[in-house]
């Protein structure tokens, strides 16, 4: 895959931020991710790869664009998986909250687990903790490890997971234990990813979020050198018969690293949309406009922050007035 490819990627989360980021606070989520999606559709068409959507707005019927099997780029260059989440954490949005990002994930044809959408119970760190986590262990046992591998006690350990009621019991057990909890209302992507960053203050992440948005964790903390454990959660009938269809017999398999993105040939790239502890979002200042952005990827280990000045007069149908 080119290394060029990353700054075009860029190009598309860029555009999706910046079209979703009007819509902060306005209470409209389903605005926001359309305002994102149609950004980030109408970009990838400039990108020079033939890409095929594996992970992204839903099924043919049921999406308009970024659908799943839709073919993404110029039709020119290598050819790629591209998983999407023009707008993860649309809530967050709505609300004016924490670590909305648009993020996109591509990696060699073939290569991302075609992940359902259904949840998937997550276990995730950075480096410093690789090899050392296990989701079929306790919670205890899994901050333990993570406290021995980052030399601190277990009362230092920051574990981050969503305040759902269905994970009433993991937090119990972290309390219990006397870990430090940050509750999070959305975007497990962000935190997965902020595992990996020292300054982030977050250590280890727990619980169920999306699957789609595990796989796409999954290719940044591959870039990063960390670690992601998953398991499909399908709730019924239906969604066990999704998990067949990709091959997966054993739904309680622990899907590991190289079982959500194989090989080492995969590039990741966000920009935020608001403000997080690794991304600020949008910024609009007159006719300029501020990204800020992520791009790695796995091959070489390179992340790259970068700053993006836009000026909005010249890109008039990125940032339209909500
Ligand atoms: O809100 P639920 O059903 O617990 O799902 C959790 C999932 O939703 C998110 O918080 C936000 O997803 P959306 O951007 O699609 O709203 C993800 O980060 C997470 O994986």
């Amino acid at each position: 895959m080119e290394r060029s490819l990353s700054m075009e990627l860029i190009r598309v989360t860029e555009a999706a931020a910046l079209s979703s980021a009007r819509w902060m606070g306005r209470g409209e989520k389903d605005s926001a991710d359309g305002a994102a999606t149609s950004a980030m559709r109408d970009v990838f068409d400039t990108v020079p790869m033939k890409g095929t959507v594996v992970i992204g707005e839903g099924e043919m019927d049921e999406a308009p664009m970024l659908y799943i099997g839709e073919k993404l780029g110029t039709g020119y260059g290598p050819r790629v998986d591209v998983a999407v989440d023009p707008l993860e954490g649309t809530s967050i949005v709505a609300s004016g909250g924490w670590n909305a990002l648009a993020v996109l994930a591509i990696a060699d044809h073939g290569n991302l687990l075609h992940a359902p959408d259904m949840y998937m119970d997550k276990i995730a760190v950075g480096p410093a903790a690789v090899g050392k986590i296990d989701i079929n262990a306790s919670v205890t046992d899994n901050l333990k490890a993570v406290a021995e591998a980052k030399n601190k006690e277990i009362e230092d350990v920051v574990a981050v997971i969503l305040n759902r009621p269905r994970h009433e019991k993991i937090i119990a057990e972290l309390r219990e234990a006397g870990a430090r909890i940050k509750l999070i209302d959305d975007g497990d992507v962000a935190a997965a990813i902020n595992t990996a960053f020292d300054h982030t203050g977050v250590d280890i992440l727990f619980g169920s979020g999306g699957a789609p948005e595990g796989v796409i964790a999954a290719v940044a903390l591959k870039c990063l050198g960390g670690e992601i454990q998953g398991k499909l959660l399908p709730q019924n009938d239906e969604e066990l018969q999704r998990c067949h269809k990709m091959g997966i017999v054993d739904v309680n398999a622990v899907l590991r690293m190289e079982d959500l993105v194989r090989g080492d040939d995969a590039i990741f790239a966000a920009t935020g949309v608001t403000d997080g502890e690794l991304l600020r979002g949008v910024q609009f200042r007159g006719t300029n406009a501020t990204t800020h952005s992520v791009v790695m990827r796995a091959k070489s280990g390179t992340v790259r922050f970068i700053d993006g000045q836009h000026n909005i007069k010249k890109k008039p149908n990125l940032v339209i007035k909500a």
